[in-house]
């Protein structure tokens, strides 16, 4: 049955019971290419890409097993929008236990992305009850451009999804930054029409986050009650408070978060060992 773009469809994942805690992997920006040796401002980003996968795997033995619910990809998983792009990225995240759920980011080829990741069996699904919170992973994608923006459709998701759910906790998980990072350079390709999604957020009587990818940087902070947190890219990171393009020595990473039935929340950014695909600092951009 398809749905019409401004139909909600909600899938529940276990545990339905509303008393456990949500435990969840951000991977975003993986920024993959065809040739899994090509270079991207001095690393390889299937490698890095690679590392992470291999170093969430390590810390499940050490620490726990994989105990995690799902993990969301943020966007940015492909760089050259091929279909071989996507298709190591789909390897990658089969070796990790958890469902994906995926949203694209401004270099996505939405299409392909979806007829990719549709034919490696990743769910499609884009609103998640599980305890006592929703997910819901909304497309701020504006094809051509590098800002993102909310549609009017996306937005009737997230109108729909806290007028059917007004007592779970909400984690909306989009590409662009809903509010400025501090980075003059990358603040200008922001989430242009983030006041009207603050304001739909403000109705949501239960706790609301907001997680993005797109600045490639851990970010964490409360506005108006709402908590925004941005995460570390699987490849280059971007360098905090920089006016103009600065790339970071911080090492690829991935974020986790666990989410109580109270709807607080604890979360960890973790990185691959300092040093570990160290970019070329004199790129300017890309
Ligand atoms: N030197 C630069 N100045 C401004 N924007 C840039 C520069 N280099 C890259 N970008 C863009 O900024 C974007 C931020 O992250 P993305 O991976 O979405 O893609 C990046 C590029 O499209
Ligand atoms: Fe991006």
């Amino acid at each position: 049955m398809t749905h019409t773009p401004q139909q909600l469809h909600s899938q529940l994942l276990a545990p339905h019971r509303t008393d456990r805690v949500v435990e969840v992997l951000q991977i975003t920006d993986t920024h993959l290419f065809a040739d899994k040796n090509a270079d991207f401002l001095g690393i390889a980003p299937w490698h890095s890409a690679r590392a992470v996968v291999d170093a969430i795997l390590e810390n499940a033995t050490e620490l726990t097993p994989l105990a995690h619910d799902f993990i969301l990809a943020t966007g940015d998983l492909s760089q050259d929008q091929t279909p071989a792009s996507y298709r190591h990225f789909s390897s990658l995240m089969s070796e990790l236990a958890p469902p994906v759920f995926w949203l694209p980011g401004n270099h996505d080829d939405g299409q392909l992305m979806q007829a990719e990741l549709d034919a490696a069996g990743i769910s499609n699904a884009k609103h998640l009850v599980c305890g006592q919170w929703q997910m819901l992973l909304l497309d701020t994608q504006i094809p051509g451009e590098t800002f993102g923006e909310l549609s009017s459709a996306q937005l009737s998701l997230l109108e729909q999804a806290i007028t059917h759910y007004p007592e779970h906790h909400l984690l909306l998980a989009v590409h662009h930054q809903a509010v400025p990072v501090g980075c003059a350079w990358l603040d200008q390709h922001n989430l242009r029409n983030s006041e009207a999604l603050k304001a739909l957020l403000m109705q949501h009587k239960a706790a609301k986050v907001v997680l993005c990818g797109h600045v490639h940087q851990g970010f964490d902070e409360y506005h108006q009650g709402i908590r925004f947190l941005a995460s570390p890219a699987t490849c280059i990171q971007f360098k905090p408070l920089s006016d103009d393009f600065a790339l970071d020595s911080m090492a690829p990473g991935w974020r986790a978060l666990s989410l109580y039935p109270d709807g607080r929340l604890s979360t960890q950014v973790w990185r691959l060992p300092h040093h570990a695909f160290a970019p070329d600092f004199s790129a300017t951009g890309y």
